[in-house]
């Protein structure tokens, strides 16, 4: 690697100081005075678990607190729902699988699509719910919204296109089909990071292929999955279908019922790379089938050739989305030599004009983090980063709270934590380099695989370097690289199946093979 440039030489290069604008400073005024907006239908904040399409609450009465990222305040309480309430949604799951997937695909499309269409009409209070309890921005939580329910739309779709083969036969006496069947039961544990969109991107493929749902959202934003159940009621989805199990107290031990369950017959999890091993591990006895959509630690490469202003517009959507919180944010920001000090200073004063804030006041574009625990990963990864040589061009500290500077780090290295972990915060750390082949060895050399980008006009290269980057997704000139219709999924460590797309379905259908003999 070569030696990193200075802050005062990216200066010159702008023509003017990088400093560290005032703004970021005000998040308190912000923090504290945004109004929550009320809710068009306030029946959509539900504070009870939904199992059997009724509002319950846990029989031992425990519940726990949800709050405002933002604000550390209140919004609610809801169930610390346990094992035994978890046994008896898969048993309810379990008899609404029967007449459910009894429907047809197209009596199925129908419901989905009234689903869909009451997502979209409640797009406002589902995504004034997202960030209430998410943090993220209004805008970025109408985007979640309408990405969300894309899933819904986009699976209803398919639930009519579950189509199986005819094989030729070498028996003349004998024919060979295929049918596709759902897999009964499945187990579904969501993170907080998507509330909205990691739910309906398993939910929508699990119904259209007739499957029924036991749904455990994460702790921190489980209010946005509740939404979901309020208007799948009055979509008409039947009772059992979707089932929501909330707890805080009680995560592993209703993990491990959902995994070592004999009636559940598939997993799908996102989430963690360790606790994604663990329920791998788990369903292992059960020999369930197994999505697993898991952490990243994504390469984005520059090279002398890219668009520049492409390349920095490409880094912020896919570095700073959701304050830094997706799996698919990019993590190393590789730049090759020639391009480096115009790319590092013009991110770095786009970066330096962002507005931290709470997620409800109209001049915030980046909303705090989820929780105190991912603002100590967040500073020990820039601290760590400075104490072995790094230079901070904008940002690179605590804001309060459970806000952090957008931050931008010049001359990285591979001994730095940020070239190994996934930050999952608003952390740009830029590593030069100097040949194809070297930044090709550094992007792949890491045990995750979810997205990698790159930025390029040589199409020979943009070939090669597609091909050769190890990843499930690869945004070729392109930093959002996320919708329904293309697959999303991992290779390493980050996980195996594929979500949304014309491969979503068969992820939740188990192939059968019919031997037709007498003929
Ligand atoms: N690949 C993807 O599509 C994708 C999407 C979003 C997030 N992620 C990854 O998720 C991570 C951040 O999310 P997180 O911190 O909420 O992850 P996490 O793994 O801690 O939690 C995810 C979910 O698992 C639950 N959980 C935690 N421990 C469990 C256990 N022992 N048994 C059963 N369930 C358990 C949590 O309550 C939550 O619902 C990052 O690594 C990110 O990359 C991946
Ligand atoms: O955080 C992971 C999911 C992000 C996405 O769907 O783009």
């Amino acid at each position: 690697m070569l030696k990193s440039i200075s802050s005062s030489y990216l200066s010159r290069c702008l023509n003017k100081p990088l400093a560290k604008p005032a703004h970021l400073t005000k998040y308190y005024r912000m923090m504290t005075t945004a109004a929550i907006p009320d809710l068009k239908d306030p029946k959509l904040l539900r504070n009870s678990a939904f199992i059997n399409n009724k509002w319950v609450n846990a029989k031992s009465n425990e519940t726990f607190v949800v709050t405002d990222p933002a604000t550390g305040k209140e919004i609610g309480k809801v169930p610390d729902m346990n094992v035994e309430e978890t046994k008896e949604a898969i048993s309810i799951a379990s008899t609404a699988f029967k007449s459910w997937s009894s429907k047809t695909g197209k009596e199925r499309h129908d419901i989905m699509k009234k689903w869909y269409d009451l997502m979209m009409a409640n797009q406002e209070d589902l995504a004034t719910i997202l960030t209430w309890e998410n943090g993220k921005s209004l805008t970025e939580a109408r985007g979640e919204i309408v990405y969300g329910s894309s899933f819904i739309e986009w699976f209803a779709e398919e639930a009519v296109r579950a189509y199986g083969a005819v094989i030729p036969s070498n028996m003349p006496n004998q024919r060979y089909l295929t049918i596709r069947q759902p897999v009964g039961v499945v187990g579904i544990v969501t993170p907080w990071n998507f509330p909205n969109a990691m739910i309906t991107r398993k939910v929508g493929a699990a119904l259209a292929a007739g499957c029924t749902v036991v749904i455990k959202p994460g702790a921190e934003t489980p209010f946005s999955a509740l939404a979901l159940c309020e208007l799948a009621e009055r979509a008409g989805i039947p009772e059992g279908v979707i089932n929501v199990v909330t707890t805080h107290a009680h995560v592993k031990d209703i993990g491990t019922e959902l995994c070592t369950n004999p009636i559940v017959k598939k997993i799908s999890f996102t989430g963690s790379t360790a606790v994604g091993k663990l329920l791998m591990k788990q369903s292992s006895g059960t020999m369930k089938k197994i999505s697993m959509e898991l952490g990243g630690n994504a390469p984005f490469i520059v090279f002398d050739d890219a668009d520049v202003d492409a390349a920095v517009d490409g880094a912020i959507a896919s570095k700073f989305r959701g304050t830094g919180q997706t799996c698919v944010c990019a993590n190393r920001l590789y730049v090759q030599k020639g391009i480096y000090p115009e790319f590092a200073s013009r991110l770095a004063e786009k970066v330096a004009k962002f507005r931290i804030g709470h997620g409800f006041d109209k001049e915030t574009t980046h909303g705090p983090l989820i929780n105190e625990a991912a603002v100590k990963k967040v500073t020990s990864h820039v601290d760590d980063a400075v104490a072995k040589g790094g230079e901070v061009l904008v940002g690179g500290k605590h804001a309060g709270g459970n806000f952090y500077e957008p931050t931008v780090i010049s001359g990285m290295t591979k001994e730095m934590l940020i070239s190994t972990d996934e930050t999952f915060g608003p952390v740009a750390g830029l590593f030069e380099f100097e040949t194809e082949d070297e930044v090709l060895e550094l992007a792949n050399d890491t045990q995750f695989g979810l997205a990698g980008y790159f930025f390029s006009r040589d199409i020979g290269r943009i070939w090669r370097v597609a091909e050769k980057l190890e990843v499930g997704i690869v945004g070729a000139n392109s930093g959002i690289v996320s919708n329904c219709y293309a697959p999303f999924g991992g290779v390493k460590e980050s996980g195996m199946g594929r979500e949304g797309s014309m491969y979503g379905l068969a992820d939740y259908q188990n192939i059968k093979y019919i031997n037709m003999g007498g003929i």
